[in-house]
């Protein structure tokens, strides 16, 4: 792509207009890029060519005007160079011009030039007035050339007639041959034009010397001829130039030759394409209106086409309904003809079903009586089984007694052994006859011994057999049992007591009836209602803690036989739970003498036992530990099951190996001081928290290598005394209402244990959740329910006691059934 520069270096007429300034643009380096490499390859012409303008300005100065039409020196050397012949004439002024062109000597000829014009006479004052002589002695300005030539050039008298080829000795620097380059690039005319500055050697009318004269003039010669010679280098640089210019200005015509051309290709493609465009354009225009028609014609077949189809839509969709309409119906009767079908199948069926429900109902009446014949053979195999456990009881007594007697036998024996073998040592030095009789002796113990053996491992097949029989007879009575225990009255100050009847100590019934409160009839008339409830056993208010261990210690020996087994007192405040349970001779102190006698006799057996005891509260639900008194150093206390053992632990709660009776009574009185108790308006020292015993009894067999591992919980419940009743307020209230709210929840526990629900809501309450495997399951549990003899008492006797009956119709066993019917009739009563 060409810069404007350039471009504009290309335009012709431009460069035209530039030619004449061209010394001017090259001593000010504006020239374009062609000529200045043309002008670096002229150093020498350069340099000077630089100072001619400025001199030029200076003669212009200096030098009146010049002619208009006359033509600058550059533009002479743009022109061609044309031969001798055709040059003009020289004008005196061109010519004179053309020898002097710079410095003071110019200066002086155009002084002497104008001089010459006014008239002839006028050079002595011009000389006089510039303070040279002149050097023409021409007279006729007109005629310069003339005078140049040497038949023009006039006579010199008695002067010698200088030479230009023989120099003298004043021009000897002028006479020297010029350079050839100088001479070669002028042609004769100008060694002509040159003539005329040779002064005609004149004698001055004046008698002015002339050599003098001469010398002057030589002098003026001298000057000339070096400013010629200048003259002469500048116009062969000028020339040069002039060349160079004219090559590029040839270069830059070629040029736009060219680029005209092109101009003139390039419109003619541009009118060519612009004819194109116009018929595209046309074409384009026919093409759109034939589009436009095509589309018209198109969208009127569209829509022909689719009201066609829309017509045959509708024609189709008639017809599809047509045929659902049909189906339908055909379905329909279909449908009607299966339901009558099915109808007449199920009547059947319900025929059959009842045929057969017919049977089948017979068939249970006939599994019912069925039953009913395997409960009586149950009931005597009970009675059976309750003899053969007399008739072992019987057994155990009479080995027992066998063993006694064999013990006494042993030692009989012993110190028969001990006489015989005195007898050895005095017969030891005897002949034969003693050694028989000592053979015979020995015989005889060793039989004795081996009986002895045989009775030990019949007593311990027997010990086995007893605890396989005893469950079995636990397990018979029931796993949930409900004992009723009324207290004495303390005496007068507690008020009157209300009206219980209690069974009969002759009879084997269990049944308590309680005379209720007072009730308005509809009347007006006053009733009492008398109140039945039935217990496993009751127990009248004479009755002592010794008889009732004696019912608890078969849950006792339980225990020891590896079974979980939970005791546990309900009833409202001041009922006797306490009395009954921790009381000195309580229920836990009778336990574990009874723990410790059997685990001595049971040494016998081969067993070994290991009993550790703890005992922990719950309140609020609340974990504490009754053998810790230290309550700043009190950890939280956890529940831990083992599922596989079915045995419960609680973390961080103390636990005391039980070896000595009189630990168990220095326990009970820690227990009893740290525990939480609290004044309420129903009892003067009521306790308001739930205190569980636990007893872990683990033994082991060495003969037979059996082990087990039963706990017994000795549990007193607070009061169950309702709020209302109690007036508690504020902590109290609280209390008694965790109290009530644990309490149901062990209602809860119960009942669903008796219902053999999958879901046994333990963990409702922290007391459940801890007696976990001794509720339900293989454990043994056993109720008391304490009543007050007190009729101020009376509501929440009957309360309890009502509470009680339910525990105690989730009896498991045979008995369940006649309980359940007994309960039927007291609340029909
Ligand atoms: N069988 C009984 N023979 C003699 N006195 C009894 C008998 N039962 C309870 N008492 C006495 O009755 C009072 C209240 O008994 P106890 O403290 O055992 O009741 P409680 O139900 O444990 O009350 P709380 O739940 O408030 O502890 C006590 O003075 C106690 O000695």
């Amino acid at each position: 792509m060409e810069s404007s520069e350039n471009r504009n270096a290309l335009n012709p007429a431009s460069t035209k207009l530039r030619l004449p300034t061209t010394y001017a643009a090259t001593a000010t380096a504006t020239a374009p890029t062609g000529l200045k490499e043309i002008s670096d390859s002229q150093s020498n012409a350069r340099a000077q060519m630089s100072s001619i303008p400025t001199k030029r300005a200076a003669n212009d100065s200096a030098v009146a005007p010049p002619d208009a039409k006359r033509k600058t020196l550059v533009e002479r050397a743009g022109e061609p160079i044309q031969p001798k012949s055709q040059l003009p004439a020289p004008t005196p002024t061109s010519a004179f011009l053309t020898g002097t062109i710079s410095g003071a000597s110019i200066v002086q000829l155009a002084n002497a030039r104008n001089a010459n014009k006014t008239t002839a006479t006028a050079l002595p004052r011009a000389s006089s007035a510039t303070g040279h002589r002149p050097t023409y002695s021409s007279t006729n300005p007109s005629s310069f050339t003339k005078s140049l030539g040497p038949s023009s050039r006039p006579p010199v008298t008695g002067l010698r007639q200088p030479s230009f080829n023989q120099p003298t000795n004043r021009s000897r620097s002028i006479s020297k041959p010029r350079p050839a380059t100088s001479m070669s690039s002028h042609g004769p005319s100008r060694d002509v034009s040159v003539a005329p500055t040779q002064p005609a050697p004149t004698q001055p009318p004046n008698g002015i010397d002339v050599d003098e004269r001469l010398n002057e003039v030589d002098a003026e010669w001298k000057v000339m001829k070096e400013a010629f010679s200048i003259s002469l280098q500048d116009k062969k640089a000028m020339e040069t130039a002039v060349q160079m210019a004219k090559n590029q200005v040839d270069t830059l015509e070629a040029e736009r030759q060219k680029l005209n051309e092109r101009n003139e290709l390039l419109q003619k493609e541009m009118d060519a394409l612009r004819q194109q465009f116009q018929q595209l354009t046309l074409t384009l225009e026919r093409q759109k209106m034939d589009h436009e028609y095509q589309l018209q014609n198109k969208s009127r077949e569209h829509e022909h086409e689719v009201q066609e189809l829309q017509r045959k839509l509708k024609q189709e969709s008639e017809r599809l309904q047509r045929i659902n309409r049909e189906e339908k119906d055909a379905f329909e009767r279909q449908c009607r003809a299966d339901l009558e079908g099915e109808k007449a199948k199920a009547a059947k069926e319900v025929r059959d079903l009842r045929l057969k429900l017919g049977a089948e109902q017979q068939d249970i009446n006939k599994s019912l009586l069925e039953k009913e014949r395997e409960l009586r053979q149950l009931q005597s195999q009970l009675d059976d089984l309750r003899s053969e456990l007399s008739q072992e009881q019987k057994n155990k007594r009479a080995l027992q007694e066998q063993i006694n007697e064999m013990a006494t036998t042993n030692g009989k024996l012993e110190a028969r052994n001990q006489g015989l073998r005195a007898q050895i040592d005095f017969l030891e030095s005897d002949s034969k006859q003693q050694s028989d009789s000592f053979a015979q002796i020995e015989a005889r113990l060793r039989e004795a011994l081996e009986i002895a053996e045989n009775a030990k491992q019949k007593l311990i097949k027997e010990e086995t057999e007893r605890r396989i029989l005893f469950n079995k007879y636990q397990e018979l009575k029931g796993n949930i049992r409900v004992m009723c225990r009324v207290r004495p009255a303390l005496g007068k100050s507690e008020g009157n007591e209300a009206k219980i009847m209690f069974p009969d100590a002759k009879t084997s019934s269990a049944q308590i009836e309680v005379t209720g409160l007072e009730e308005k009839s509809s009347f007006g008339n006053i009733n009492r209602k008398v109140l039945p409830f039935e217990f496993d056993r009751v127990f009248a208010p004479s009755v002592h803690n010794e008889e009732i261990f004696d019912e608890i210690s078969q849950l006792v020996q339980s225990a020891l036989d590896g079974y979980n087994v939970c005791i546990f007192c309900y009833g409202q405040t001041g009922s006797g739970k306490t009395y009954t349970m921790s009381s000195p001779d309580g229920m836990i102190p009778r336990a574990t003498h009874m723990i410790y006698d059997t685990i001595t006799k049971l040494r016998e057996k081969s067993w070994t036992y290991t009993m550790e005891g703890s005992f922990v509260e719950v309140y609020n639900e609340e974990l504490n530990d009754l053998l810790d008194g230290s309550n700043n150093s009190k950890k939280k206390l956890e529940i831990r099951h083992d599922d596989v053992r079915k045995q419960t632990t609680v973390l961080n709660c103390k636990t005391v190996a039980l070896d000595s009776a009189d630990k168990v009574e220095m326990m009970l009185k820690q227990a009893q001081n740290n525990r939480s108790v609290a004044a309420t308006k129903a009892n003067e020292r009521s306790s308001r928290s739930h205190s569980v015993f636990i007893l872990k009894l683990v033994g082991e067999n060495s003969v037979t290598n059996e082990r087990c591992e039963g706990t017994l919980n000795l549990v007193d419940l607070a009061g169950s005394e309702r709020l209302k009743h109690s007036q508690a307020e504020g902590e109290r209230m609280k209390e008694t209402q965790s109290i009530n709210k644990s309490l149901a929840c062990l209602g809860d526990v119960i009942e669903a244990l008796g219902r053999g629900s999958s879901h046994v809501p333990y963990r409702n309450s922290k007391l459940t959740h801890l007696l976990q495997y001794s509720l339900g399951g293989n454990s043994k549990t056993l109720m008391f329910v304490m009543v007050s003899p007190l009729e101020a008492h009376l509501k929440e006797t009957i309360t309890s006691l009502r509470f009680a009956t339910k525990v105690h119709n989730t009896h498991i066993g045979t008995a369940k059934s006649t309980k359940k019917a007994i309960k039927d009739r007291s609340s029909e009563s």
